[in-house]
């Protein structure tokens, strides 16, 4: 890999109206109350669940867990072999359930100082509880309107169409589908409350790592996300807004850094970071990836975060003007929400080591976590929603994310052919209960005919 890949490449702005019209959901679904940006109709909700991916809670626990998480998806065993020992090195658990109750707990003390009387649930994609048996449990409480906020910030499928699949899918599991709504909130990566902390922490590791390495000394910020297949980052988002960034940044797909969405979101939420804190100011950085898996000639996004490093500061790595060698890294986990494995593993452990190997400095900034401002962004999400709140917050180029998902956003068809049936989507085929009532107004006949 030559290093100029990795020198950041001068990134095009994203104008205002990145998200036209054009975009939009052509007419709304019946039984789906959202406008032509996608933006929901305020609901009287009456739970929220926290939705997030799971983690196994002990060593008996790791490979079922990594079965759940790989399943029909063509993971190499090597690759299970070789993820379930970061888990075991960790007595086979993984952070992210307890980050998840404490953010839970933060987020129903945070509900109660705003009078917001909604309940809490917890459920996760591949590990206990799972979403069905909460979905279940919620039921059977005497819930019927559900916000699900998702610990997932960008937009790709394994960050938001999964996430809606999964709900569809336990509605239909549960035989829920039609009794209860099932929604779920925007994607929030250019939400303050998810940049803010990110800046704070880029702040006070610079200021750190300079009392270490001298204040005149060469650093690098790698902002860190997780890498997916570029075939998924093709489809991240709603049809057509890819290409139209790419011809705005007038440049084919791996030509143009940022030309698809998931990559472009990131480089939004970089930007509004640096702008937050002057000690950037003048720092070189790049978008680096993490945590690939699956086969190796299924091309994913790069470059991988040691491999950059490597580049940097390696022994070919060419001085700067001044001469001067890179003498530290910040790794920003930019694509994260909490300090789970991906980011306890991937950079705590491999990309220290590697830091090591090169006698050169390092920091790990920290997850928004629970850290209030994250925690209170959540929750004007959830205010947004139940319509006790003007407007939607958003900084950088990106407007507010939808509600509601246009037609195949981040589509991703299976192995089988099929497509999965999804929530929260302009052609979710899975049905609210709006619609459900509306069927019955039909009558029997109309109710069958589904
Ligand atoms: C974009 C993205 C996020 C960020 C958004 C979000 O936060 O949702 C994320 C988060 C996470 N990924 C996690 C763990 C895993 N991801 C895997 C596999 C994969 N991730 C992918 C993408 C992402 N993943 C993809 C395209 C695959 C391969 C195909 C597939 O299988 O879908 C595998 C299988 C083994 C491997 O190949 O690594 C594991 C164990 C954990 C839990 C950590 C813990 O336990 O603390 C978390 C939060
Ligand atoms: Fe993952």
């Amino acid at each position: 890999m030559s290093t100029e890949q990795t020198v950041p490449v001068p990134v095009h702005p994203v104008p205002e109206d990145a998200v036209r019209p054009e975009h939009a959901p052509e007419e709304a679904a019946p039984g789906l109350d959202y406008d032509a940006r996608g933006v929901m109709a305020a609901k009287d909700y009456d739970a929220v669940i926290v939705a997030s991916f799971g983690g196994p809670e002990g060593q008996e626990d790791v490979i079922p867990f990594l079965r759940n998480v790989t399943r029909g998806r063509g993971i190499p065993d090597e690759r299970l072999e070789e993820v379930a020992t970061h888990y075991r090195a960790n007595g086979g658990v993984s952070p992210i359930n307890a980050q998840n109750r404490a953010l839970i707990a933060a987020l129903e003390e945070e509900f109660a100082s705003r009078g917001i009387d909604l309940p809490v649930y917890f459920g996760n994609r591949n590990w206990e509880p799972y979403l069905p048996d909460t979905l279940q449990r919620a039921y059977d409480d005497g819930h019927r309107r559900i916000l699900t906020v998702t610990t997932s910030a960008y937009s790709c499928y394994s960050s938001c169409r999964q996430y809606r699949e999964d709900m569809g899918m336990a509605l239909r599991s549960t035989g829920l589908e039609g009794k209860l709504d099932l929604d779920k909130t925007r994607q929030y990566f250019n939400h303050p409350g998810f940049v803010e902390p990110f800046a704070e922490g880029l702040r006070s590791d610079l200021i750190s790592i300079r009392g270490e390495v001298g204040d005149d000394a060469r650093l690098h910020v790698l902002f860190a996300t997780h890498s997916i297949p570029t075939a998924d980052a093709e489809a991240a988002g709603p049809r057509g807004l890819a290409a139209d960034l790419r011809e705005q940044a007038g440049g084919a797909p791996g030509e143009v850094e940022g030309a698809d969405v998931y990559s472009a979101q990131h480089l939004d939420v970089i930007r509004e970071i640096i702008a937050r804190v002057p000690e950037a100011e003048g720092v070189d950085w790049s978008l680096v990836y993490q945590s690939r898996s699956g086969a190796p000639h299924v091309p994913w996004l790069e470059p991988d975060v040691n491999d950059a490093m490597e580049a940097l500061a390696g022994p070919d790595a060419p001085a700067d003007e001044q001469g001067r060698r890179v003498a530290g890294f910040v790794v920003v986990p930019v694509g994260f929400v909490s300090d789970h494995m991906e980011v306890l593993w991937d950079l705590d452990t491999e990309a220290k080591e590697t830091a090591g190997e090169l006698g050169v400095a390092f920091r790990r900034s920290p997850t928004p976590g629970t850290d209030p401002r994250f925690v209170a962004g959540l929750a004007d999400l959830v205010e947004e929603r139940l319509g006790r709140r003007e407007g939607r917050a958003s900084t950088g180029c990106f407007p507010a994310w939808y509600d509601v998902c246009r037609p195949d956003c981040c589509v991703k068809v299976m192995r089988d052919g099929s497509v999965r049936p999804t929530t929260s989507a302009v052609d979710a085929p899975v049905r609210g209960l709006a619609e459900h009532e509306a069927g019955q107004a039909q009558g029997p006949e109309g109710a069958d005919a589904r």
